[in-house]
């Protein structure tokens, strides 16, 4: 049986057309102001509708990489473009969304306003923004759920708020910071599904995904990137190639532990000072 993982070049030679990518940062170096070297030569290619998850230990740079893309910090060398812009501007067109482990909704306005509020700060009417959020509260499965306050809600509903509040400005860009973090197992599958659902659903949205979770980065994605530290870079790009949709079997199928295992794998290797070889795994000691 053929690997379901497969080792991509340089992450930055997978776009078709540098000029069409989503996202590309090209040796990109992060240092902040108390010395700490964040990320350093970092190339990242992502083509529309891709769906890319950062593994990697605590530290290693997910988040500078995510807030470089979000256009909330500068890098301290090289560059980075959003759809063909800079990242600030591209978060103004609206093009980008963001969703975070936190949902952060505002406890006092309904489901509905919360969800609306993106569409309220960029001025759009009332009924529009309430049938647009209508829309993105259908598309999480929350429909009847208009009316209820945050606190009526459980951890997985509020996430779900969270994610259509990401939606309903209709992003080509989905940020999302470990956002099934903080949930129990089976919520945090049903979320993977959903979000699986909604990503073939919408038109070349591309989704990039920050986890610590091996299992989730392989169901989810198309691609993962395995982050190594000091200073953080991508030490890995895999291909996940079992293709979508993917069912509930995925999980358990060889392929997948096949996939979980490579990973694991490329993040130990990844955690090793440069130089050192990993130690033989299994395969290699039964050939
Ligand atoms: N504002 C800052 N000033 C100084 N150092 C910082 C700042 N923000 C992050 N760092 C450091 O940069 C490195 C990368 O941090 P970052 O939060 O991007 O890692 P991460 O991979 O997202 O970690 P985690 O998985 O724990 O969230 C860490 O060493 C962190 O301490």
């Amino acid at each position: 049986m053929s690997t379901p993982v497969r080792t991509a070049p340089p992450v930055s030679a997978t776009a078709a057309d540098p000029d069409a990518a989503v996202v590309a940062l090209d040796g990109v170096g992060k240092t902040f102001a108390n010395g700490t070297a964040a990320l350093a030569d970092v190339q990242l290619e992502v083509a529309p509708g891709e769906l890319v998850s950062f593994v990697g230990p605590s530290g290693c740079g997910k988040s500078t990489v995510f807030r470089l893309i979000a256009g909330l910090a500068d890098p301290t060398r090289g560059t980075v473009s959003v759809m063909g812009t800079s990242p600030q501007r591209a978060r103004r067109d609206g093009s980008v969304a963001y969703v975070f482990q936190d949902p952060t909704l505002l406890p006092w306005a309904s489901v509905r306003d919360n969800v609306a509020l993106p569409l309220r700060l960029r001025g759009d009417g009332r009924r529009e923004r309430a049938a647009a959020a209508d829309r993105a509260l259908e598309l999480v499965g929350l429909d009847g759920h208009e009316r209820d306050l945050p606190r009526q809600l459980s951890g997985g509903m509020r996430m779900r708020v969270s994610i259509a509040r990401a939606l309903v400005s209709r992003p080509r860009l989905l940020l999302m910071d470990e956002p099934f973090g903080a949930l129990d197992e089976i919520t945090r599958q049903a979320l993977q599904g959903e979000l699986l659902r909604i990503w073939r659903q919408a038109d070349d949205m591309t989704v990039l995904f920050v986890t610590h979770n091996v299992f989730e980065a392989v169901y989810l994605s198309t691609r993962i990137a395995v982050m190594a530290p000091r200073p953080g870079r991508i030490a890995a790009a895999l291909t996940v190639a079992e293709p979508y949709p993917r069912e509930a079997a995925f999980r358990t199928s060889p392929q997948f532990s096949a996939a979980v295992a490579e990973v694991g794998a490329a993040l130990h290797a990844s955690a090793l000072p440069a130089g050192a070889s990993a130690p033989a795994t299994e395969a290699d000691r039964v050939q």
